[in-house]
Order: structure tokens, then sequence, then C-alpha cells
């Protein structure tokens, strides 16, 4: 039987299709740095995607978070439902499948939700409605390992997200900890676990529609079966092959904001497997305090870069609660419906 590990598959061909970076570099001598800065500026500056190797997770970690993931999909979908996301204003749990919206129309994906645990903050009167977003998980009954596997690959990624933040800010001549303050007391840290169950059956081949991400970086762990394409300046899409053992690295929309475009967040899909293949991946999403607010960053470049998208149906706030607000708001119509009806235009 041919097994689809996420990130390990030893024995397929690699063709990157994407820029590798590797982030033990960041340790090494002046030159290794100077090169890890090189292929991170040139990176993060034409793609806004990359290959990150070298970034310290073992074969063996990866292979108890995909355990605990696929544990949970293998639930009866009772036990899926119990945890849905309908019954959370707080947008945790389960997601069933076809009831995402991206792009204005049905992502063809089931996920689960997870974030770092904070009691609910349900705003008051003059308090930003993005403390919505604050709240707790839900947790399957039948599966309590996988609190521990999706809490503690949250805490070992935004390790690796800090490193590289601090080093992508460094290749394009800023102060590495320039954001540290945004992240300091309770980042909103993110983490899906998501199954394509292969090609709707109306044939629309939406895993997930086009999107930015809304955070700063994100790192992505995919299994073996592709579907994750790019969008290009030109209208064309690069696929991201499977890479074992890397993370797909992705800028988001606040280091858009924050650089003025001088780096991208670029847009990203995900093409339905073909019938009823399933593929599975893991997206972690670094992202601030729900009430930072993200300053230029000061760079050498700030004064020419060429400016953040200004796409009137997706405005970027630099208040990153209300970026990810509008994010959540539109992807999970039912839940807006159901808790939110007077906050669905933000
Ligand atoms: O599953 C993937 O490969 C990408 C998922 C994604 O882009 C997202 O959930 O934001
Ligand atoms: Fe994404």
């Amino acid at each position: 039987m041919v097994t689809h590990e996420l990130g390990t598959d030893p024995g397929l061909p690699v063709d990157p299709g994407l820029p590798v970076v590797d982030l033990s570099k960041a340790d090494g001598s002046e030159a290794e740095r100077a090169a890890l800065h090189e292929a991170l500026r040139t990176a993060a500056t034409e793609v806004g995607f990359f290959q990150l190797v070298g970034h310290g997770i073992t074969e063996s970690e990866t292979a108890a978070l995909n355990d605990a993931m696929r544990s949970f999909f293998a639930l009866p979908h009772a036990d899926r439902l119990a945890v849905s996301n309908l019954n959370s204003p707080h947008f945790r749990g389960y997601t069933g499948t076809g009831d995402e919206q991206t792009a204005g129309a049905r992502d063809w994906r089931d996920q689960m939700d997870i974030g770092l645990e904070l009691p609910p903050h349900v705003p008051g009167a003059g308090e930003p409605a993005y403390w919505w977003l604050q709240g707790p998980n839900q947790w399957p009954a039948r599966l309590p390992q996988l609190r521990a596997a999706t809490l503690g690959w949250i805490d070992k990624l935004s390790a690796i997200s800090r490193r590289l933040l601090h080093e992508l800010l460094a290749s394009i001549g800023a102060r590495p900890d320039f954001y540290d303050a945004a992240f300091a007391g309770h980042p909103h840290l993110r983490l899906k676990l998501v199954r394509y169950p292969g090609t709707a059956p109306d044939g629309a081949g939406q895993g997930v529609g086009m999107h930015k991400d809304y955070g700063f970086i994100t790192l992505l762990l995919q299994d073996s079966v592709g579907g994750l394409q790019v969008a290009r300046a030109d209208g064309t899409f690069l696929d991201v092959p499977p890479m074992p053992g890397a993370f797909v690295v992705n800028l988001g929309e606040l280091l858009e904001v924050a650089t003025d475009g001088y780096l991208k967040a670029t847009s990203h899909r995900v093409v339905s497997p073909p019938r009823a293949r399933e593929r599975f991946s893991v997206p972690f999403f670094f992202n601030p305090r729900l009430d930072a607010h993200i300053e230029p960053l000061e760079f050498p470049h700030a004064h020419h870069a060429p400016g953040a998208d200004d796409d009137p149906s997706n405005p970027l706030y630099a208040e990153f609660g209300r970026n990810e607000l509008k994010g959540y708001l539109r992807a999970h119509p039912e839940v807006t419906r159901k808790f939110h009806p007077d906050l669905a235009t933000v």
C-alpha cells in the first residue's frame, strides 16, 4: 500500500518548484548568513513563497502530528460534528466540506480550526468586534491526544516562525526585532488541520479558492499529493510541488501592509485532487496579538516600495484583528449568520 505521510515521502523525486531557504544557515559563517539573507530577500520580494528546510522539526515530530490529524478525520462524522464551529462564536472547531467560502465560491475541504486558548472576550460597547476571535477551542471527546499534539505543534512552529521573521527583516536591512512588541503577550496563533476529499460531485475543482493569508507568515505542511498553486503577476499559476521535510512558507497581508508592498502577500489556491483522492495539509499562521497595530517597517527601501494592493473587494487592515475578522466572517458565512449577523460587512 502506498501511503502519503505529511512531509515525509523520501522516495519521490524532488523538484522544489520554488526557491529553497535553509534556516540552519542562520547559525553558520558570515558568508552563509549573507547567502541566507540573499535567498530570503529574493524569495520574499519576487515570489512571496519558498520551501523552508533546516528548520529543526524532526520526521518523528511530523509523524506524530500526522497521526493525530488522520485520527481526527477518521472519527465518525458525528464526533466531528460535535465540535462544529457552528457551536463557537469564536470560529473554532470543525467546518464541514462545502461550508467554507473563498473568493465567493464553495471550498471542497473540511477542516479543524485551532488556536491558542484564552477565555472568551465578548466585546463590550465601544470595543472592537475582533475580540470575538478570542476564545476556547473545541476538542473531540474521543481523541484526547489531539490537544497536546496540536498545541505542541503551535509552540514549535511559533519559535521557528519568530526566527524566520527576524532573519527576513534582517535580510531587507530592517531591525530584526522591529515587530517583537506586536507578538508580546498573547499572539493570535492559529492552526488548521485540513482534508481535501477529492473533487466535488459537480466537478468544480476549488479545494480552496484564491486568497491571501491575513497575518505575517504561514508555515504549511503538505502531503505528497500536490494541488497548491501560487498566482503569478501575469495571471498564470505556479505549482508548489511537495518537498519531503520542507515547510511551504508564504507571507501574509500584514507584511505587505508593513512594507508598502515591498514584501508580497502572494495569492494562492488549492486545486482539488482528482476524483476521490484525499489530500491533507496543516497551515500554521504566525499572527500577532489581535489588537496589534502594525506600524510601517523602517528599512532602506521604504521610500521606493511599490505600494500595497488596493483591491476594493479585499481591503488590507493594519490592525491585525480587523484583518483577521474580515477573513473569518466571509469564509464562514453560517457562523457569521448565526452569531454575528450585525458584522456581515466589515
Ligand atoms: O492546503 C494548502 O495547501 C493551502 C491552504 C491555505 O492556503 C490556507 O488554508 O490558507
Ligand atoms: Fe492560504
